[in-house]
């Protein structure tokens, strides 16, 4: 990939509490402008990474970089201005229930800026016409549905307008049309506004549609495969095969290490089991 990363990942590991090594030196770039997907099973580290781009914690070895600065977690003035710059919407990135769909998209930016309220009334309706629900903004978050919930989410979320938008999970729990929405979404909302897009999700075919680029990584980081979505459709590798596919058995178990079923079951050898 050429030299116009707005993210590096250098040789980084990482483990929880100096633990187990959840990320064993791995190697990401994340290119300007771009939508990437990190699709990987559950537990191979794909949050632990968006947390340490976020600067929630520090790699035990290697280097987080964002827009050519080394991240650190100690610079509490530099992780403020990084955290202005990114945009982060989290599996259950929780709105306010009580406040109405306007306040909830107002709050960072009244939070965060001195911006006066009659523009931020504009950048409101503006954000939230971006999301098609400018219709909506004085509905409580009570009264909408779980795909509208990730609609206004998605508004807060680029109510500052980031550089970096971080979505974890941005289409679980969500119906097929839902899901196909907020896929769509995503991907209009990075070419509008000239962000650059990271997503980490389980749901191969929503990011196979609006990424240009995909990483597929497994247990401890370990980055199996990366490429375009059609050169990731296209591998023999057996292991990228399996998930991009989506099929049952593969390299990767279905099954997580266990006695025999006989032998759970207690039907080892009729005969033989007293
Ligand atoms: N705060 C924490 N402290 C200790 N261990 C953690 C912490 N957060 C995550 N882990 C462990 O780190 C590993 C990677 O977790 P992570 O959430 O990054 O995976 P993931 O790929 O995002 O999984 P999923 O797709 O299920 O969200 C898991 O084994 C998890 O149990």
């Amino acid at each position: 990939m050429s030299a116009s990363a707005l993210i590096e990942i250098d040789n980084v590991t990482f483990g929880y509490d100096g633990g187990r090594t959840i990320l064993k030196d791995l190697n990401l770039r994340f290119l300007r402008g771009k939508v990437t997907s990190v699709l990987g099973n559950s537990g191979c580290g794909k949050t632990t990474l968006l947390r340490l781009i976020g600067g929630v914690h520090a790699p035990d070895q290697g280097r987080v970089v964002f827009d050519g600065e080394v991240i650190n977690t100690h610079d509490r003035a530099q992780l403020y201005r990084l955290r202005r710059r990114l945009g982060m919407l989290f599996q259950f990135g929780a709105l306010f229930t009580d406040l109405t769909v306007f306040d909830n998209v107002a709050f960072p930016l009244r939070e965060m800026t001195d911006l006066p309220e009659s523009m931020i009334r504009d950048l409101v309706l503006m954000k939230l016409n971006a999301v098609g629900l400018r219709g909506a903004a004085q509905l409580r978050i009570s009264e909408v549905s779980g795909g509208m919930a990730r609609r206004i989410a998605l508004a807060r979320a680029i109510a500052l307008d980031p550089e970096l938008i971080m979505y974890d999970e941005p289409f679980a729990g969500l119906d097929l049309i839902s899901m196909g929405v907020a896929a769509q979404l995503i991907r209009t909302l990075n070419d509008v506004t000239g962000a650059t897009t990271l997503l980490i999700s389980h749901d191969v075919p929503e990011c196979m549609a609006i990424s240009d680029w995909v990483v597929l990584m497994a247990e401890g980081g370990r980055v199996v495969a990366q490429g375009t979505p059609a050169d990731m459709m296209a591998s023999t590798d057996p292991e990228v095969r399996q998930f991009v596919r989506g099929e049952p058995d593969g390299p990767v178990k279905f099954h997580y290490p266990a006695p025999s079923t006989a032998q759970d079951f207690g039907v080892a050898g009729r005969g033989a089991a007293r």
